[in-house]
Parts: C-alpha cells; sequence; structure tokens
C-alpha cells in the first residue's frame, strides 16, 4: 500500500510520501519489519521516541511522532498528537473491517454489555463478534487479549481480521484507558453506548473530571457524526448521565436514553424472580413484558443498553424483545458458581469498584431468604486506584450481613497494606483472611440454607498477580473453581 495513499485518507499531509510502500505498522520497535510505519509515543515507563533509531535500524519506513522529535533515516509524519494520527493512518491499511461496529463505555458494565449485543445480533442472524475484557468472542468460539482495549495495531488487525472470517456486526468495549490513549478508533463505529459513570481508575486519570473527559472522547471525536448513541438513564437525575446527553447531543448524536429515566427504552417494572426477572419496557409507545433470565438491576440495565444498541443498528424490535428473554449468562458477571452442602449459593461477581460492589450485593439481596445472611467476600487490586478501597469497604460494610476482606491482584503493593485500607471503610466487624482460597472456603463452609455467598473482583479472571515488571508471577486461580471445590465440588447445576 502506498504511503500517500493512507496520509490522503487520514487527510494528513503526504509530500513527498507519495510513492513510499507500507507493509505493516507497529508501536513496539521490536515489531518492527522493512516497509513498516512506526509510532512512537510516551508513555507511563518509556518515550517511544527513543527507540526511533532502532526502529529505523530495523526497516521502518515512516515514523509518526511528535513535531519536536528528531531523527534521519525515515520519514517524519509530525503530529501533535501522534496516537491520534497513528490511528487515523493505521486504519487505512487494516482494510476492509466489519460494516456495523458500535462501541460502548462506562465506568461498569462495558463488557456485559458488548457480549449482549453480540448475543442479540447472533439472535437476529447476523455473523457478529465482541471485543473486550473476555477477549475477542467470534460466532467460532473465543481468544483472550489480555487488556480490555488492546493496543491500537491489534485492535485494526482483529477488526480486518473478523471481516476476512465474514463478522459483520462487531461491538467493542471502549475502556478509558483505551479512550485516552487513542488504542481503538480510525475506523467508522456507527452506533455507541454510555452505561453509567462512578469512581474507578484515578489512579491513572488523577480526577474525576479527567476520566470523564477520557470516556467522552467516545462521542465527541471516535464515532461517527451523527449516529445513534444509547445512554442509560437510571432516572436519579445522576450530573454525570445529563452531562453525557448534552456532549453527545452537542456533537449532534442522535441520544437514545434507556433505562428508568429513559425516553427510547423506558424501564416501567422490574420484579425479580427466583432465577431471572421480569421486566416491563416501553418503546415507541408499546409496552413489552420480557423475562430476562439474568438477575440484578444492573444486568436489566445493559440488557436495556444492548437492545438499544440493537435497534439502532437495524434489528427489529420484536426480534430485539424475543432475544432478551433467551439472553446467556456472561461469564463472571453474577455467575452462580456453586451451592453448598447446606444449600447456600455462592454467586461471583467482577465487581471491583465501589459502585459495582453494591449493585452486586443489591442484585443478591432479594435472593437471600428469611433471616439469612448476604456473605460477601473481596479484595481490591494492588498498583490501581487506591481510594477505591476504604469506599468499598464501607459499601460492603453497608449492604452485606458478613464481609471478609481478601487478597485480589496484590501486583506489586504489600497486600496487608491494601487490605487494611478496605478494614478502614469496611469497621470491625469485618474479618480479614488474606490467602483469597482460605477466604472462600471460610464462607463457603460457614453459609448455612438462607445465605446467600458473594465472591467479588476477579470475575473470569483465571490468575492471582503478584509482584510487577520483571517480578511478576501469575498463580492459576478461578473463583469458581475454587467456589465449587469449597462447597464440595457441587456445581451450581442451574442458571446464574
Ligand atoms: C497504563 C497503561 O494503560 N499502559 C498501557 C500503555 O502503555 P504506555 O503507552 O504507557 O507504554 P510504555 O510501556 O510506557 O511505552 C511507551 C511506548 O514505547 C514503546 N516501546 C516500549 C518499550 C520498548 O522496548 N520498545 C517500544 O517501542 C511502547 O510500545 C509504547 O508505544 O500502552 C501499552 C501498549 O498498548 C499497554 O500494554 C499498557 O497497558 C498496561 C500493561 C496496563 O496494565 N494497562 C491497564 C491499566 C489497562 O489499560 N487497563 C484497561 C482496563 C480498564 C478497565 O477495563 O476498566 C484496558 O483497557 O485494558
Ligand atoms: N450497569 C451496571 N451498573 C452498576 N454496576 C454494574 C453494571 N454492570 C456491571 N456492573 C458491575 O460491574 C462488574 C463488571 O461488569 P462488566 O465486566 O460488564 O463491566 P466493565 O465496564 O467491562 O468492567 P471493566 O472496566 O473492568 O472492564 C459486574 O460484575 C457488576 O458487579
Ligand atoms: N480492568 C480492571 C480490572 C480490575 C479487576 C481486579 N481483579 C484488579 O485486579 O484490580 C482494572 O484493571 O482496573
Ligand atoms: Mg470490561
Amino acid at each position: 500500500m502506498r504511503l500517500g495513499d493512507l496520509l490522503a485518507r487520514a487527510g494528513l499531509a503526504s509530500g513527498e510520501a507519495d510513492e513510499v510502500a507500507v507493509t505493516g505498522f507497529a508501536i513496539d520497535h521490536r515489531k518492527v519489519a522493512p516497509g513498516t510505519v512506526f509510532g512512537a509515543f510516551a508513555g507511563g515507563t518509556f518515550n517511544g521516541e527513543d527507540f526511533i533509531p532502532a526502529a529505523i535500524e530495523a526497516g521502518a519506513v515512516a515514523v509518526v511522532a511528535r513535531p519536536e522529535a528528531e531523527f534521519a533515516g525515515a520519514l517524519h509524519i509530525a503530529d501533535a498528537e501522534p496516537r491520534r494520527a497513528f490511528a487515523r493512518l493505521a486504519a487505512g491499511f487494516f482494510a476492509p473491517v466489519p460494516e456495523t461496529i458500535v462501541a460502548v463505555t462506562g465506568t461498569n458494565g462495558k463488557t456485559s454489555t458488548v457480549e449482549m449485543t453480540r448475543q442479540i445480533w447472533r439472535m437476529a442472524g447476523e455473523r457478529a463478534a465482541s471485543i473486550g475484557t473476555l477477549g475477542v468472542t467470534t460466532p467460532d468460539g473465543s481468544v483472550s487479549t489480555g487488556l480490555t482495549t488492546p493496543d491500537i495495531v491489534t485492535f485494526l488487525a482483529n477488526m480486518a481480521g473478523l471481516a476476512r472470517e465474514g463478522v459483520t456486526h462487531v461491538a467493542y468495549e471502549a475502556s478509558s484507558h483505551g479512550l485516552d490513549q487513542y488504542r481503538n478508533e480510525g475506523l467508522t463505529v456507527s452506533a455507541s453506548a454510555f452505561t453509567n459513570f462512578s469512581r474507578d481508575h484515578l489512579d491513572y486519570h488523577g480526577t474525576m473530571e479527567n476520566y470523564f473527559a477520557a470516556k467522552m472522547r467516545l462521542f465527541t471525536e471516535v464515532v461517527a457524526a451523527g449516529s445513534p448513541a444509547v445512554i442509560h438513564d437510571a432516572g436519579d437525575g445522576s450530573d454525570w448521565t445529563a452531562r453525557a446527553i448534552r456532549q453527545a447531543e452537542a456533537r449532534g448524536l442522535k441520544v437514545l436514553t434507556v433505562g428508568e429515566g429513559g425516553n427510547f427504552l423506558r424501564l416501567i417494572s422490574r420484579e425479580p424472580g427466583q432465577l431471572g426477572q421480569l421486566l416491563a419496557i416501553e418503546h415507541e409507545g408499546e409496552v413489552r413484558k420480557v423475562n430476562l433470565p439474568l438477575i440484578g438491576a444492573y444486568q436489566a440495565a445493559n440488557a436495556l443498553v444492548a437492545a438499544g444498541l440493537a435497534l439502532a443498528t437495524g434489528v427489529a424490535a420484536t426480534t430485539v424483545f424475543d432475544a432478551l428473554g433467551r439472553l446467556q449468562p456472561v461469564r463472571g458477571r453474577l455467575e452462580r458458581a456453586a451451592i453448598n452442602q447446606a444449600g447456600a449459593p455462592a454467586y461471583v461477581d467482577y465487581a471491583h469498584t465501589p459502585d459495582a460492589l453494591e449493585a452486586a450485593i443489591a442484585a443478591l439481596r432479594p435472593h437471600v431468604g428469611p433471616g439469612g445472611r448476604l456473605i460477601a467476600v473481596f479484595g481490591a487490586g494492588g498498583d490501581r486506584d487506591s481510594g477505591k478501597r476504604t469506599e468499598m469497604g464501607a459499601v460492603a460494610a453497608r449492604g452485606a450481613d458478613l464481609v471478609i476482606i481478601t487478597d485480589d491482584n496484590p501486583r506489586s503493593e504489600d497486600p496487608a497494606a491494601i487490605r487494611a485500607a478496605i478494614m478502614a471503610g469496611a469497621g470491625s466487624a469485618a474479618r480479614e483472611t488474606g490467602d483469597r482460597r482460605a477466604a472462600i472456603a471460610e464462607a463457603v463452609g460457614e453459609a448455612g440454607p438462607d445465605d446467600i455467598v458473594l465472591i467479588a473482583g476477579k470475575g473470569h479472571e483465571q490468575g492471582q498477580i503478584f509482584g510487577s515488571g520483571e517480578n511478576m508471577r501469575i498463580e492459576a486461580f478461578d473463583d469458581v473453581e475454587v467456589a465449587r471445590e469449597c462447597a464440595g465440588g457441587q456445581s451450581s447445576g442451574g442458571l446464574g
């Protein structure tokens, strides 16, 4: 492919680049081959500009870098925001891509929503895929990528690969890190969604304002002009929701609100049942009843956002509402992992923020038997937003009857210090058992017939991470498997 054509397509100045042949794109100098365009970005650990000479040595024909960067031997594609310029340029190379691509952002519920959107499309007969924390899920299976939003080259290559496999519809998860680092854009995003906004990732963004601004890039820059934006409105007067709506409107997007406060899909009522919930939803003046086979207000919220995206991308209303009644559980999200000898169920959930923990506890509360207890086991990740720990402790102490604080990916931090921060919020009634297996054994072991156990924080994760950098080690650990072992090897045998 000619560099001049790629530059013209991306709206970047071309000049002497016209005839240069491009064979690929890389942001890591170790992946540069002859004919590659190298993206040199300043990161949290390294400055990519330091690797420009090595990239040119390896055959880079052009380098996207800040105007200040100085080097010789390859074309300098200068841009004050090199990550964005690189994304636009690379997007021309990785083509074609699936024709319907939608993106989901928000603090909690992204993974669930992209997965549900994929399921609805599939039930509507489309070849659909999702990309996010659970990896890339296609009609043929699932492959893990490690990060929620992979780097831009992987992201675009995945999209082109999916198109080659015949996938026409993709829902992807746009994390705030990904948005801030221009890790997933450049291609046409024909609809988007915003689930909710609450505290997380302040280690990276510093302030809630910066964190929100990163999320809003989805609406203000990433999506196609005039495209539909599905926004969850819980009807609680949230200022963040109102601001998201204003930002989407200011860009000229077609705002579709869903939820208790929604006007596109209005949740009129929600009646929790044993294994699911009955929803009454108003759409275009008509009230539809849906038996959603998933528990918890938060799963209903995500299902509505997914339904909004499916409708916004042309699926017929009858098909969408029918599909909601047949949604499969999302891995590690209120997954019923086991039932102990006394008959108490243990649920595994990925709640790792104060708001999510509150939502997971609220989801299970109606299922606690009379006089029974909700027993919550959780920790908080090391090298991540430390301020959320005390808040998580407080939320659990308020909502659960027994709180057991344990470890969750301590990474480079002292696990005891992380637990102490959670304990500070949870109060003296909470217990502390560092070893996660022992903590789960304790909870599952003492749960009585009317109790419910919530094991939060790791969801689908398959390992416990200790240390960082060269000293990082991952020990195999699966909350679902451990809960089953502690319950005496019995699986739940039912819906989650
Ligand atoms: C804080 C963060 O998001 N870091 C990510 C980011 O790193 P960075 O840009 O700071 O990169 P860096 O390591 O400082 O290097 C700078 C540049 O030099 C290049 N380099 C570096 C070394 C070298 O030898 N040669 C070389 O060319 C790098 O490719 C990079 O372009 O870009 C890298 C490449 O895309 C990511 O691997 C890395 O994720 C790290 C591992 C990470 O843990 N990220 C987490 C926090 C994250 O992104 N999480 C969110 C989930 C959020 C959620 O779901 O709630 C996610 O989207 O996954
Ligand atoms: N709509 C929601 N409102 C509140 N909490 C939610 C909502 N959806 C999910 N959660 C909580 O957040 C957890 C993670 O859900 P999910 O994986 O779908 O979110 P995510 O946004 O992809 O998270 P991450 O940022 O880690 O990728 C769930 O297990 C649940 O506890
Ligand atoms: N994507 C989230 C996952 C957190 C899950 C929790 N188990 C942890 O390790 O903190 C993050 O990187 O903050
Ligand atoms: Mg996710």
